[in-house]
């Protein structure tokens, strides 16, 4: 490997498994916002060791690695085909070390490239400076995240809050139904890239684009720093909280940037980020291709450890931890209730998209009956004598498997649903006709999950790709969360519910 390669190479391992420094600074201060002991502030110290973790065994954050997105900088007369073609084969390196997710699909036939390569990835902008350095960022964001994304276009009609306007009350209204909307699905607590301008393509451009801007900065614009104020004092008062567990924290940062647009156009772009907020940026020599510097604190800066202030006592007390073995029975799962900590052991089976839409018209390959699901993708490795280990496997967003849920319950005898985000009406209506529970796991947390799965037994339709494959796993200690119960009760209606009721007290106009 060449030394520009090289470079490149720690960027995308370091982006992928170190969180920089001020990320992980708005992560502890919302830590300490958190009311101590509640779901929220439990998920906020995992996903702080989860953080700690993937540092220390320098493997992916989430298992997720998103899109890799790289902007480079270059001095006028670099030869950026060359670069190009460096970064791309960096990325296929670091995905043979397990150091990013296989994440790259063929959009017709599901066929996964293997390495992050094909048409459409990696993406890499370039850009030409008059500096003489090179400058090379990389956000790896993740696909849940990024189906939060959303573009209002300018006037509008919003739930809870009604007409948005041509003005910057009616930017404010968009951004404040941008966090609602996501919910616990973009694995919040989130940070937001919000576009005001532009096309539709250079709008969403230009909302991603804020994501590069580090979390601590101060916007130079007078109005939009206003703006961003605002949004981070009142969108925190939505109660939708970590996971969308319900909490004092749902956003961590709000970056604003504007730009022109056609006058019969007004768009405002949304890009949504998760917790784990992956990206990190480097300056190269151009003459040797060493790293001179990094752009972002790095991550080892920031330590994640905290004092846990004792919980309330009436909060530890309705908590109830119950422990399953697999396969579990009916009797089990009644007895489960919205709020209980279920630690399932023993044998596990990932199934995602391709799996979902699979079993609606084929046998499992596997005897489902009593079974624990896991809404997975994973990253997988061989070791040494061949092999597979679980590298990161944190829950995949449920809600896509909502139109095949319920069936696959009934019609193989399921009784755990493992993901994040919840899922909708017609599996709780499953849940409860045929004795079922959703467990909600923490989403990014790859490294504290992965090391619950003790053995690899085996995998079916491998076909599929890894992260879509059906894998079955030896688990020791998963813990989650029920937030669907088999008696009706589902947290993630009544989080959505009192959010939305929380969102209409920001009707009035604040910019007028
Ligand atoms: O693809 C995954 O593993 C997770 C995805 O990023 C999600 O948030 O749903
Ligand atoms: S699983 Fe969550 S943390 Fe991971 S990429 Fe998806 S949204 Fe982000």
């Amino acid at each position: 490997m060449n030394r520009f390669q090289e470079s490149i190479y720690k960027l995308i391992v370091e982006t992928s498994t170190n969180l920089p420094g001020d990320v992980r600074q708005a992560i502890q201060a919302a830590r300490e916002r958190e009311d101590a002991g509640t779901r929220s502030a439990l998920s906020l110290s995992t996903i702080a060791d989860n953080i700690q973790m993937a540092e220390c065994n320098v493997s992916p954050i989430c298992q997720d690695t998103g899109m890799p997105t790289f902007i480079v900088h270059t001095p006028v007369g670099a030869n950026q085909i060359l670069m190009r073609k460096q970064i791309i084969e960096a990325v296929a390196q670091a995905t043979k070390d397990s150091k990013l997710r296989t994440n790259s699909v063929d959009s017709l036939t599901g066929a996964n490239s293997g390495d992050n390569v094909g048409p459409g990835t990696p993406v890499i902008h370039f850009e030409q400076w008059e500096r003489d350095e090179i400058e090379a960022k990389l956000i790896l964001k993740g696909g849940g995240c990024e189906n939060k994304n959303i573009q209002y276009s300018l006037p509008t009609e919003l739930e809870g809050l009604g007409k948005a306007g041509r003005d910057l009350d009616g930017i404010r209204k968009c951004i404040m139904h941008a966090v609602y909307q996501a919910q616990g699905q973009g694995c919040s607590a989130g940070f937001i890239g919000v576009g005001i301008g532009g096309d539709r393509t250079t709008g969403y451009e230009l909302a991603k684009h804020q994501l590069f801007r580090r979390a601590d900065d101060v916007n130079p614009n007078e109005e939009l720093r206003k703006l961003e104020d605002y949004v981070m004092d009142n969108a925190n008062k939505l109660g939708i909280g970590t996971m969308g567990f319900g909490g004092q924290v749902t956003l961590l940062g709000c970056k604003v940037g504007v730009m022109n647009r056609l006058p019969a156009s007004f768009f405002v772009s949304v890009a949504y980020n998760c917790w784990a907020f992956r990206r990190q940026g480097v300056l190269i020599n151009p003459e040797n291709g060493e790293i001179t510097e990094w752009v972002y604190p790095k991550g080892e800066l920031v330590d994640m450890k905290k004092d846990e202030p004792a919980a309330a006592a009436s909060e530890t007390a309705e908590r109830r931890e119950v422990v399953l073995q697999t396969p579990i029975s009916e009797e089990q799962i009644r007895q489960l209730r919205v709020g209980d900590v279920v630690i399932i052991n023993g044998l596990m089976h990932t199934g995602r998209d391709a799996l979902h839409k699979y079993l609606m018209d084929h046998e499992s390959p596997v005897d489902l009956n009593g079974a624990a699901i896991y809404h997975c993708g994973p990253v997988m490795a061989k070791d040494a004598d061949g092999s597979w280990v679980v590298k990161a496997a944190g829950p995949t967003t449920s809600i896509r498997e909502e139109p095949y849920q319920g069936e696959i319950i009934k019609k193989f005898g399921i009784r755990a649903v493992i993901g994040k985000g919840g899922m909708g009406p017609k599996t709780l209506k499953a849940l409860q006709e045929h004795g079922a529970v959703y467990l909600n796991a923490i989403g990014g947390a790859a490294q504290y999950y992965a090391q619950c799965f003790k053995k690899v037994e085996g995998v079916d339709k491998m076909e599929f790709g890894i992260p879509e494959a059906m894998w079955h796993l030896q688990t020791e200690g998963f813990a989650a969360i029920v937030t669907m119960d088999s008696h009706g009760n589902s947290l993630h209606a009544e989080v959505e519910q009192s959010s939305l009721d929380k969102l209409s007290q920001f009707k009035d106009p604040v910019f007028a």
